[in-house]
């Protein structure tokens, strides 16, 4: 019974490779096992869900986002479960993780995509200018609204309203919003009659919305109307490969855009990217690559391009943090035998000057054939080692 089971599921996974639907994999499971009907697959409620999961076909990018790792794809799901409804949606995640990106593709996703989205960015705004940006004001409310203006909350009317860095609102605003959230009506600056207005509401901080809460800097029934459906961006350092993904997608844009010529990332590169903790996440991913490839010319992105701060590597957080200092190479790159750290920064820099011994070694200030020596040093007592580059 249990090895049928798993026959079918290897059946069905193997299918679901190819993008074929879930009805097709169910089909193929009846064939793979003609002694199935024993295997009530309708009954079973533990094989339908995994059945499901395989024959939805792995997504490397959604919406703007590239990234085909399993975190991605449970947020690439959620976005659009959550599109389908009208409540409101707390979007959380460090800063530059892709917020607004989600925002968007919610948006995108949602019955109103065909109303308008408006963001506001509530940091942006100056206090004493956000509730009349917000929800617009009469003429002469004051010195200096020489003309009514409509807010941004009548203007997402039959659309999506999304309202980014929620937890920079002023208090005495965040009472206005919730009145308009219970009510479905703005009242502008000055104005003694309400508007209505009908949009969905999505908002988003990079802090931790309970934490506000709980230091009164955020009203808690504010919060409670708005923290319907939470959802977090993870950070990129927790993406895996998915980081190599963007960096490849943003390179190829990128360089094009720039009239360049990079086609793609030394490995010694890919190392540093792969290491790097990513506090600014993929904003902070397309500034350095950007910088790089303005900065530089060729065809290979180099380590050396990059110009990455060594502070913020992932060795500095596993050390300080939480890994053991008796780390294996395979556990951290950045933790491993000296010859290997030697290596990596001879052939970054051999790297750099594309290739040339002599320019290398004048650089490091040591003779070209102590780098010939080093190398077939290397070699010869690690041979099983992989090559930097
Ligand atoms: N997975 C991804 N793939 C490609 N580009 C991405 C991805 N995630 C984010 N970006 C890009 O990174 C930049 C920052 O994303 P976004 O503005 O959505 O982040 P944010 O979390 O809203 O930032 P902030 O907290 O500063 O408001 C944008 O240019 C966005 O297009």
């Amino acid at each position: 019974m249990l090895s049928q089971r798993i026959r079918s599921l290897k059946c069905c996974r193997k299918i679901s490779r190819k993008g074929t639907s879930l009805m097709t994999a169910l089909k193929a499971h009846h064939q793979a096992a003609p002694a199935a009907s024993a295997l009530n697959l309708a009954a079973d409620s533990s094989i339908i869900p995994r059945v499901r999961e395989l024959s939805v076909p792995r997504r490397h990018g959604f919406e703007g986002f590239i990234g085909g790792s399993s975190t991605m794809q449970t947020l690439y799901r959620t976005l659009i479960q959550v599109a389908r409804s009208d409540a409101p949606i707390f979007i959380t995640g460090e800063s530059g993780s892709g917020k607004e990106l989600c925002a968007t593709a919610i948006h995108r996703h949602s019955p109103v995509r065909d109303g308008p989205f408006i963001a506001v960015n509530c940091a942006a705004i100056p206090a004493e200018l956000l509730e009349s940006q917000l929800f617009g004001h009469v003429r002469g409310a004051f010195t200096g609204a020489v003309s009514a203006q409509q807010g941004l909350a009548v203007a997402a009317d039959g659309g999506t309203l999304f309202l980014d860095e929620i937890a920079e609102l002023p208090l005495p605003l965040q009472s206005k919003l919730l009145r308009f959230l219970q009510t479905g009506q703005v009242m502008p600056v000055g104005a003694t009659r309400t508007t209505e207005v009908n949009c969905r509401i999505v908002c988003a901080t990079h802090q931790d919305p309970r934490q506000l809460v709980d230091t009164h800097r955020f009203r808690e029934d504010l919060f409670y109307r708005l923290h319907v459906i939470p959802l977090k961006v993870p950070p990129l350092r927790e993406r895996g490969k998915d980081i190599l993904e963007i960096a490849n997608g943003l390179l190829t844009r990128m360089a094009s855009h720039e009239g360049k010529h990079f086609t793609h990332l030394s490995s010694c590169a890919e190392q540093q990217l792969l290491t790097h903790d990513w506090p600014g996440n993929v904003r902070e991913l397309e500034n350095t690559l950007r910088r790089a490839i303005i900065l530089n010319e060729g065809e290979v992105l180099t380590a050396a391009m990059l110009d990455l701060p060594a502070n913020h590597s992932a060795v500095g957080r596993h050390v300080t943090a939480t890994r053991s200092p008796i780390l294996s190479e395979s556990d951290d790159p950045w933790l491993r035998p000296l010859w290997m750290v030697e290596r990596d920064a001879i052939e970054t820099v051999i790297e750099a000057c594309e290739g040339s011994i002599p320019r290398a070694a004048a650089i490091l200030e040591i003779a070209p054939s102590t780098i010939y020596r080093k190398r077939l040093s290397w070699l010869a007592q690690h041979p099983e080692a992989p090559t930097a580059h």
